[in-house]
């Protein structure tokens, strides 16, 4: 079997799915071997790609390839075979802390600018830049989405259904958003009618010219939007809010997508923080100024900033920034205990997992005194709100949703080729001052797309190229056929950009053999009454979407269904004929790391990333004709089924089994299945032995992998953590080790 051809890449990232990582690796490869396939890491951890991009100040030792160059690269290849776990997608604060713990580790990367002043310093905060945000995955993701609850797990979470908090018709919750002056409303788009390179400009009133991008070079038959929110709208919308939040005495939260949208969304974050605080920002603003003070990196930037000043005026301002909160409404927590608001960091509430544990738990959050309140939701992009508007509309109606009996929505998202919001980030402004907003054809000097615009507003410009809009209709008329499913593009005609796409959409539905396939386009708030109206039927609906309701609605769904978007198989058919395996639909969990580090109990769920390896597995084995990369997978979802079926996922409570535990069990099952099998001999009897040792010493092995809960550990780093502590702490079974050792010295 050529070497190529038997190639797993695994990610490394971040957080409690690296923690996992460490014991899960010795696994596979224990599995992986017999059949000649290779499991290679690639690190793209938010540490590693900070030291990629700055070599030149690493000592030779220190220095690291650019891992997430060289994997996107690897995604346009046909044999990429990419499993992919959640990383970071840092938040400034969060970049300034991994920064600082590479430093004190002894790498000598620079400083963040957080306001650059100086030619070199915008260099190296452009560099970073590449860092910030949602950073991997509009790299690696050159594939469009495919994201659904296998049947096992569906059947599991039927039979086991997780807690649901009970929706009342006189609950007070509500989603507030913009009505005029948000990107909806003032959105121009078009599809190129041929290739163009153009050039986005600002004319301002004073009679300047600014360049904002001086190139972007757009394909035949690509839609381009012009959008902005308009500052003076966002912060009347934000006044008015908090007014009626504070007379009509329900508690506020914001929610937004920060780490996705990372220009726009801080931006967004920080009016909102500004305005809430506004008679502490106009007595402070000059001393706030000149300590940099940004907001848009959340109310921890601030307190960081003013901790330097002596304690005299650093209290006057803590007294002043309390005194607002007379006139403002109660805030939701983050985390209530530590006095943590929502408005401390962007990153505490993003808005895909935010929302869904907010309409889980009956459409409460916490309030200061940790009690679960009703909350008035502020997501200002009309849009994406109003999809959560319907959903609690339809609570307060039918009831929480039951789990034993609703029915599953899959999804089938754009995003390929950095497409919608993913791309847009280096065509994100804020504007400086008022004019005209221009999108300009370079050979030509046509203006495109034209915007008036004011000081503040935000301006930007997002693409789809017209091959991922063609494969994305292509998914879901595979989706609908191979499930069986009815299938709904989320697409709202008086949006100028879906009205394009729409265009598109009939187009590349006559390229498919659609007969017998129920497939429309509605609205989005059409989409979702339609859609839940067959859940609690306990009928099934694949949402088709665009990028932003791939990632809403994956969170959303799975929530309600399953408890966690943990469970989700998430594969990205790569465009070039590979295919990226991602490990559930969820985040990489940062209170789970903190749970390990004081307690030595990881609650992280693995069961995405046992999912992502078998059809991982399967692929390879289809693509080189492996007939043992094809048992493997068959027997490790076999594993998996068994795994659901014993109830051996990770508990959340110390002392119990935990993401170790889980995966010891998965080992064994898979063992097991190997042993039983006889369409392989040779695996049958490498596996043999171990299916064997492991059933024996079951007992205590999970003895081994539990006494050790309960005491805080040290895994050397948060960020940037000691492999070799990491390793210690993931794998604390001798027995287990020591069995899964055999096996290889054995082969
Ligand atoms: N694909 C990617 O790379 C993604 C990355 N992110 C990044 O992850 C970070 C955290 O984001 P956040 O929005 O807080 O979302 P998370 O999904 O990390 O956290 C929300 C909650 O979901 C539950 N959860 C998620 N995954 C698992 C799992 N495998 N097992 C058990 N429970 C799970 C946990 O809840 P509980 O413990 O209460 O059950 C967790 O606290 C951010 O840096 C964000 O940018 C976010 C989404 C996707
Ligand atoms: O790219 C990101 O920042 C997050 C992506 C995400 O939340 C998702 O894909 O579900
Ligand atoms: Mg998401």
């Amino acid at each position: 079997m050529p070497a190529e051809h038997s190639r797993i890449i695994y990610t490394l990232t971040d957080e409690a799915p690296l923690l996992a990582t460490y014991s899960f690796l010795p696994i596979i490869r224990t599995f992986a071997a017999p059949a000649g396939i290779d499991i290679v890491e690639s690190n793209i951890s938010v540490a590693n790609r900070i030291l990629g991009e700055f070599p030149e100040y690493l000592s030779d030792m220190q220095k690291v390839p650019n891992t997430l160059a060289e994997l996107g690269k690897k995604t346009l290849e046909p044999d990429a075979n990419i499993i992919k776990l959640p990383n970071i997608s840092a938040s400034v604060h969060q970049l300034v802390s991994a920064i600082k713990e590479l430093q004190a580790k002894g790498y000598q990367v620079p400083n963040f600018p957080e306001d650059p002043k100086t030619d070199a310093e915008r260099a190296i905060r452009a560099r970073y830049a590449k860092v910030l945000g949602s950073a991997v995955n509009p790299v690696l993701r050159e594939g469009n989405s495919d994201r659904r609850a296998p049947l096992a797990v569906k059947n599991y979470a039927r039979k086991n259904p997780h807690s649901m908090g009970e929706w009342s018709m006189a609950s007070r919750t509500h989603v507030a958003h913009m009505k005029h002056g948000d990107f909806y409303h003032g959105e121009k788009s078009m599809t190129l009618d041929r290739a163009r390179d153009v050039k986005m400009e600002l004319l301002t009133k004073s009679g300047k010219t600014i360049v904002l991008k001086p190139e972007v070079k757009l394909l035949d038959g690509e839609i381009i939007d012009s959008m902005f929110m308009s500052k003076k709208a966002l912060c009347a919308f934000y006044e008015e809010q908090f007014e009626d939040a504070r007379k009509t005495g329900v508690m506020l939260s914001l929610h937004v997508k920060a780490t996705m949208m990372k220009v726009s969304h801080p931006i967004v974050f920080g009016h909102a923080v500004k305005i809430f605080y506004k008679e502490a920002f106009a007595k402070h603003g000059q001393l706030f100024d000149e300590l940099g003070v940004n907001v848009n990196n959340g109310m921890v930037n601030l307190y960081d900033k003013i901790a330097t000043l002596p304690s005299s005026k650093r209290e006057e301002i803590i007294r002043d920034l309390h005194a607002c909160h007379e006139h403002r409404p109660e805030l939701a927590m983050v985390d209530s205990a530590k006095g943590i608001t929502n408005l401390h960091a962007p990153n505490d509430v993003i808005v895909d997992a935010s929302m869904p544990a907010m309409i889980r738990i009956g459409g409460k959050m916490w309030g200061a005194d940790g009690k679960p309140k009703d909350t008035k939701a502020v997501i200002p992009e009309s849009t994406f709100a109003r999809i959560y508007q319907e959903v609690i509309n339809f609570c307060k109606t039918n009831g929480n949703f039951d789990p034993r009996t609703m029915g599953t929505v899959p999804n089938v998202g754009l995003m390929a080729q950095q497409a919608e919001e993913y791309g847009s980030h280096d065509k994100t402004f804020e504007v400086s001052e008022d004019g005209v907003a221009n999108i300009v054809d370079l050979a030509t000097g046509e203006v495109l797309l034209s915007q008036n615009v004011e000081a503040g507003d935000i301006w930007r410009m997002c693409q789809v190229k017209d091959a991922a809009i063609r494969d994305w209709v292509k998914l879901a008329v595979t989706r609908a056929r191979n499930s069986g499913m009815p299938a709904v593009f989320w697409l709202d005609p008086y949006r100028p950009h879906e009205a394009e796409l729409i265009k598109k959409v009939q187009t590349y539905l006559k390229d498919h053999d659609t007969s017998g396939l129920d497939i429309q386009i509605m609205s989005q708030v059409r989409a979702m009454r339609y859609t839940l109206e067959r859940v609690i039927r306990g009928l099934d609906t694949i949402s088709v979407t665009g990028n932003i309701l791939r990632d809403y609605l994956t969170d959303l769904f799975p929530i309600m269904e399953l408890g966690t978007s943990a469970k989700m198989l998430s594969i990205v058919p790569l465009m070039a004929g590979g295919g990226m395996y991602e490990t559930g639909a969820g985040g990489s969990a940062p209170k789970h790391v903190q749970q390990l580090v004081e307690e030595n109990h990881l609650r992280w769920d693995s069961l995405g990333e046992f999912l992502a390896l078998a059809v991982s597995m399967e692929d390879l084995g289809i693509k080189t004709g492996s007939e043992k990369a094809k048992i493997l997978a068959r027997t490790l979802d076999a594993a998996t089924g068994k795994l659901l079926d014993n109830n051996k996922g990770p508990s959340p409570k110390t002392g119990q089994l935990d993401n170790r535990g889980s995966q010891f069990y998965l080992a064994m099952y898979w063992a097991q299945e190997l042993a039983a099998q006889t369409d392989d001999a040779e695996l049958q009897a490498h596996f043999a032995p171990l299916a064997k040792t492991l059933a024996e010493n079951e007992a205590r092995i999970v003895e081994e992998l539990n006494s050790v809960q309960g005491k805080p550990v040290d895994i050397g780093g948060y960020y940037f953590p000691d492999p070799k502590k990491v390793s210690a702490v993931m794998r604390p079974s001798p027995t287990f080790n020591a069995a899964l050792d055999a096996v290889a010295t054995a082969g």
